[in-house]
């Protein structure tokens, strides 16, 4: 059995075991309450860097069936209460200590993750490093490398075969939103972050999510705000709705503790309808910073933070939940519907 410990950057200090990758990493340390989807968690590219605490107490029970966002683990250690030997999924070949194992991805293990998880409330998410054997490793400075451009498809690709054309813009995409895209009967052109994509020939915008702070995305924002002369219509999904806001004139700020999880609760303005949505951010837009001619869309019903944001008379729109809902309550689909039907 090897120990380590998970160390806060306040001097906070759980002891636990490791599992999976035998290293000692460093990163932002975030919890996500969902009691599911471990395995599109790891692999969403938006924990690119991040050290993830999961708050359901046991992890890893139905295995690793082949759900992934992308090709490989983009976490950079894992937190866990209970981490299951055993498992049962009907598509699972592995454990997820097998997989972890694997990929060189520590897991902290034997860790009060409500406690943790009280601590992160309380003080606000912050760096910390899951620490083994003697050899000293600083915090992760926060936003020192280009998460995005860490993430970000290397060249352009084209998914052909549907009836119209769709430019999306990867700042780390979920796969499940190309799947989402391409089941709409959309042929989806994905360009790196900052490729210069006006010259495509296109019908509309998709903006993905992805890591870090948004305002490490200057050349994107500059490409969303030319696009925007063209009148055509753009969705932002989180990372891309902040991008979206950004291009805009409006500004963001990180939240205390983000949210992350699948059940947080989204008012859609102008209606009495309240969605469960599936989430993972940090950052938010800040809502009374929007601009003339832009409204809120969407707004948590937990802490009034914005969750989407709609232009009055132009078919611009982005929400910061996750519509693709992998993992999640798939009740926001929808979003993707409302965007193919702006597509004239
Ligand atoms: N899932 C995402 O796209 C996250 C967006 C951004 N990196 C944030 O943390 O707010």
């Amino acid at each position: 059995m090897t120990t380590a410990a998970l160390v806060l950057a306040d001097g906070t200090t759980f002891h636990g075991r490791l599992m999976g990758g035998r290293r000692s990493v460093s990163g932002e340390v975030v919890f996500n309450t969902g009691m599911v989807g471990y395995t599109e968690a790891l692999t969403d590219p938006s924990y690119h860097g991040q050290l993830l605490c999961l708050t359901y107490p046991l992890v890893g029970n139905y295995g690793v069936p082949p759900d992934f966002e992308s090709t490989k683990i983009q976490v950079s250690g894992l937190i866990v209460s209970e981490l299951a030997l055993e498992y049962s999924h009907a598509s699972a070949a592995r454990s997820l200590p097998q997989w972890l194992r694997a990929e060189g991805i520590p897991c902290l293990t034997g860790i009060d993750t409500r406690a943790l998880t009280k601590r992160l409330r309380q003080a606000g998410c912050m760096a910390g490093k899951i620490v083994t054997g003697m050899r000293p490793l600083p915090f992760a400075a926060p936003d020192a490398e280009h998460s995005v451009a860490a993430v970000s498809a290397g060249q352009r690709e084209e998914y052909a075969g549907g009836r119209r054309r769709v430019v999306l813009v990867d700042c780390g995409v979920k796969s499940s939103i190309i799947g989402q895209l391409r089941a709409r009967d959309l042929t989806v052109i994905r360009v790196p972050w900052d490729y210069d994509f006006l010259a495509e020939d296109f019908a509309a915008v998709v903006v993905s999510n992805g890591p870090g702070d948004p305002s490490q995305c200057s050349a994107t924002v500059r490409n969303i705000a030319r696009a925007m002369q063209l009148e055509r219509p753009i969705l932002g999904i989180c990372l891309g709705h902040q991008l979206l806001a950004l291009a805009a004139g409006a500004s963001t700020y990180k939240l205390k503790f983000g949210h992350r999880g699948h059940n947080q609760p989204c008012l859609e303005e102008g209606t009495q309808r309240c969605f469960i949505t599936s989430q993972n951010h940090g950052y938010a837009v800040d809502a009374s910073s929007l601009p003339a001619g832009w409204v809120p869309w969407f707004t948590n019903a937990n802490d009034g933070s914005n969750e989407g944001i709609r232009h009055s008379s132009q078919p611009f729109m982005s929400v910061q939940f996750h519509p693709e809902a992998a993992p999640g309550p798939v009740d926001c689909e929808p979003i993707f519907d409302r965007f193919v039907e702006s597509i004239r």
